[in-house]
């Protein structure tokens, strides 16, 4: 039997491919930049033809990286940014109109105006989010209203709606199978999480024709198999996940109170609540962590927009550093920010604010300001926002946080790894294999094929690199927090309660 498997990775900023062994290894990847489109202030669009070109690219590349055919790969797993929103036509399988991407805020007014009208707490209650543009229901009411005869055509049947994940499944499958996950499915607002069902008065009130949606399935299941011109022979798809989900199951965190944080474009820390519910009275969300053999384990999320963004404007923004990797030099030669604060609200705050009309700023600037204090300003910013998410997960009672499991494109940096316990106050581990989110996706196609056996077996695989204890003492934790809770308060459109 062929005991590798095959995962596919695709992000906000790249499509990557990634190959494991049945020990949770990797053998080979390939990886492809995916271009942003910024067509109009807010709006942020992906083009699911690049992103479907880019997958078949990467997985070709990474098999002839490794030496290995299709009947090597046993299973191929999915994980994928999520909220993105992709509409296409069935019949010719064409994206009808640039994918509106998670960050687009375009739909910020309709989401003002239903949360007036009050819908907010039914819908919280329904499908563990608020009322945000972030969201994929007002986006594909967006492109329903928007592309010429899309509504009508949608009526028919015509169109057809899904994630990332359901766009590659259905490419993969040329067209045979429309299917997304739970986990996806949770992120639309159109997803009851009790009842694991498209919500019919949800989908009335966003006015989304039911026709659209696809067929929710577990997370590691049977998707079918892709077709043989993909890779030289048909391979079964056999694992699905939003890429926080699945960085939740490649760090291996099954037991309620497990929590870890993915540090790329934005960050998500996310906490298992086991088979119970959690509705946050904090204003972060609840969502479903995964669903195996029909039973659903629940998480709690703080969802931060802004995380790697910050370093990649400090170096293409303001052009301060040539290369992310070279604040980590710069951090530990300036030792600490000398009391400036970056607020990175480039597209408002998140959790567990919910602010989308803040904007960034940088405060206590004086004449011996430099590159190094607003650099090592923007890595901290990082850490002061997990802190945010981490005292709104404690007064929920989802976790009284004990350890941090940290993954993600910034943790290689380790000032930051440091700077993140100091500032939470609480051990950081950062595992050998960090690229989690496209572990967790190979471990849920691995567990529909036999070969992974259980999620005891699954956790046996995790292995720390290194923890970062906390050695900053209480009294400087607790003054930089203030300073940066001030910061916050400077840059809200609101009052913070
Ligand atoms: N050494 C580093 N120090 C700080 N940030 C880094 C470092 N290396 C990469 N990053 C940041 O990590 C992010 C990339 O992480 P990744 O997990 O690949 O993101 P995504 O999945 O969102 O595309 C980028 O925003 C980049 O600025
Ligand atoms: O592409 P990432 O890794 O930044 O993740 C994006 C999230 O899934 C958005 O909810």
């Amino acid at each position: 039997m062929p005991h590798y498997i095959l995962s596919i990775d695709q992000g906000t900023t790249s499509t990557r491919a990634i190959v494991f062994d049945g020990s949770g290894h990797r053998v080979a990847s390939a990886q492809a930049e995916l271009k942003q489109h910024f067509p109009a202030d807010g709006w942020v669009e992906h083009d699911a033809m690049d992103i479907w070109w880019a997958t078949e690219t990467v997985c070709r590349d990474a098999l002839r990286k490794g030496g290995l055919h299709a009947r090597d790969i046993a299973a191929i797993g999915i994980t994928n940014q999520r909220e993105t929103t992709v509409l296409w036509d069935r019949a010719n399988g064409m994206p009808v109109h640039r994918a509106i991407v998670w960050q687009d805020r375009r739909t910020g007014e309709r989401c003002a105006e239903l949360k007036a009208q009050g819908y907010e707490p039914l819908i919280q209650a329904r499908t563990g989010l608020l009322l945000d543009p972030y969201f994929s229901a007002t986006k594909l009411a967006w492109l329903l209203d928007h592309v010429p005869n899309a509504r009508a055509r949608a009526e028919r049947g015509e169109l057809a709606f899904g994630t990332i994940d359901s766009w590659l499944l259905w490419k993969l499958t040329h067209g045979q199978v429309h299917a997304t996950d739970a986990t996806n499915a949770s992120r639309t607002l159109l997803f009851n999480i009790r009842t694991q069902c498209w919500d019919e008065e949800l989908l009335h009130l966003f006015n989304i024709p039911a026709a659209v949606l696809p067929v929710v399935k577990d997370s590691s299941a049977d998707f079918g198999l892709c077709a043989p011109d993909f890779l030289g022979a048909p391979i079964p798809i056999c694992g699905m996940a939003g890429d926080q989900q699945a960085a939740l199951i490649g760090q291996a965190c099954f037991a309620p109170g497990m929590v870890k944080s993915t540090y790329g474009t934005g960050c998500f820390m996310m906490t298992n609540t086991g088979t119970t519910l959690v509705q946050s009275d904090n204003r972060l969300l609840t969502t479903v962590a995964y669903r195996l053999n029909g039973q659903t384990t629940y998480a709690v999320e703080g969802s931060i927009f802004v995380a790697g963004a910050t370093i990649q404007w400090l170096r293409d923004g303001l052009k301060l550093i040539e290369n992310a990797s070279d604040t980590q030099a710069i951090a530990e030669a300036t030792g600490d920010a000398r009391g400036v604060y970056m607020v990175p609200a480039f597209t408002g705050l998140g959790a567990p604010y919910w602010d989308p009309r803040a904007r960034g700023a940088i405060f206590g600037l004086t004449r011996d300001t430099g590159i190094g204090e607003i650099v090592t300003a923007g890595l901290q910013s990082v850490c002061f926002q997990t802190r945010d998410l981490m005292e709104a997960m404690t007064r929920d009672g989802a976790s009284k946080v004990t350890t941090l499991r940290i993954d993600g494109g910034m943790v290689v940096n380790n000032w930051v790894a440091q700077s993140l316990a100091d500032i939470i106050g609480v051990p950081v581990d950062r595992p050998v294999v960090t690229e989690t989110t496209a572990l967790g996706a190979a471990f849920l196609a691995g567990l529909q094929v036999g070969i992974f056996a259980s999620l005891d077996a699954i956790s046996a695989l995790w292995s720390c690199d290194r923890r970062f204890e906390p050695s900053m003492n209480e009294d400087k934790r607790s003054s930089l927090y203030v300073g940066w809770l001030d910061a916050v308060r400077r840059v809200a459109s609101e009052p913070i309660s």
